[in-house]
């Protein structure tokens, strides 16, 4: 599905003091399939458009339009039913008091009637297995571990396997593997790269890794003070000491 932001203006605190113009005039098409790095300085806005997409923040004028369907038109709940997104926080994006598979059922039945009945958990556990068996962490060792006790790296996997269980229209990732220790955060990109490569994902993915951008994904974008100053498919022709210099004021 093609997601396009027309004219993208965030406003936040309106009329008080405090009012602040966070994305300026952005606009931008995201095609099926592309894999976009973002990246930018601290504060140019990044979390920001990924909340615009996400529908928690309404613009204050444009649209978003996916596949020509005007996202702030919909309910939240329907909306939301379109992004998947795992945060640089390991805490968010599962349920503490719940286990791991307990989580993706959840994750399993998104935009469906939500059932948690022990049967229907049971027959989804071989599966489970299935799908834990190949990811780093032991995930498939806790499948009846509360979330809350798993590390955060175990915790980052199961966001992002819930994230892609069901084959989500965009995906959101935002530093999700920033608080992550080095190796660990190597091999969670390296699934994610992975993931998103054999299942052909639309993916938006913010990291301050300049070597990361760079590696991965078929796109990159840079922004700085709310709006785009780079956005190029040429990636190849890129090196880390070019990038930066979007960086400089
Ligand atoms: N709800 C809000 N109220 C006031 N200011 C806000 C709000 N949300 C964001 N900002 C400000 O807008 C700017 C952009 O924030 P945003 O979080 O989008 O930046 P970012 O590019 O993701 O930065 P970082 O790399 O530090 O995560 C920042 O100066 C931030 O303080």
């Amino acid at each position: 599905m093609t997601l396009e932001l027309k004219n993208i203006t965030t406003v936040v605190n309106p009329g008080t003091d405090e009012e602040k113009k966070i994305l300026k005039n952005l606009s931008l098409t995201i095609e099926t399939g592309d894999f976009i790095t973002l990246l930018g300085t601290n504060g140019a806005g990044k979390s920001t458009l990924l909340n615009v997409i996400n529908g928690s923040l309404k613009p204050s004028s444009g649209q978003l339009l996916l596949d020509g369907i005007d996202l702030t038109s919909l309910s939240d709940v329907k909306h939301a039913s379109y992004i998947a997104q795992v945060f640089q926080d390991p805490k968010m994006g599962t349920a503490p008091r719940m286990t791991v598979a307990e989580n993706l059922l959840l994750a399993l039945k998104r935009g469906q009637k939500r059932t948690l009945r022990p049967r229907r958990l049971q027959a989804h556990l071989p599966q489970f297995k299935e799908l834990t068996a190949k990811l780093p962490n032991n995930l498939s060792e806790r499948l009846h571990t509360f979330t809350g006790d798993l590390s955060g790296g175990q915790r980052q996997t199961l966001s992002f396997l819930m994230a892609t269980i069901t084959r989500p229209d965009i995906l959101l990732l935002d530093e999700h593997t920033a608080a992550l220790d080095p190796n660990t955060s190597a091999e969670l990109l390296k699934l994610t790269d992975e993931v998103i490569t054999e299942k052909k994902l639309t993916c938006l993915m913010i990291t301050h890794r300049l070597q990361d951008a760079l590696r991965y994904g078929n796109r990159i974008i840079i922004l700085k003070d709310g709006q785009i100053v780079l956005d190029t498919r040429d990636k190849k022709e890129l090196t880390e000491e070019q990038i930066l210099t979007y960086f400089a004021n």
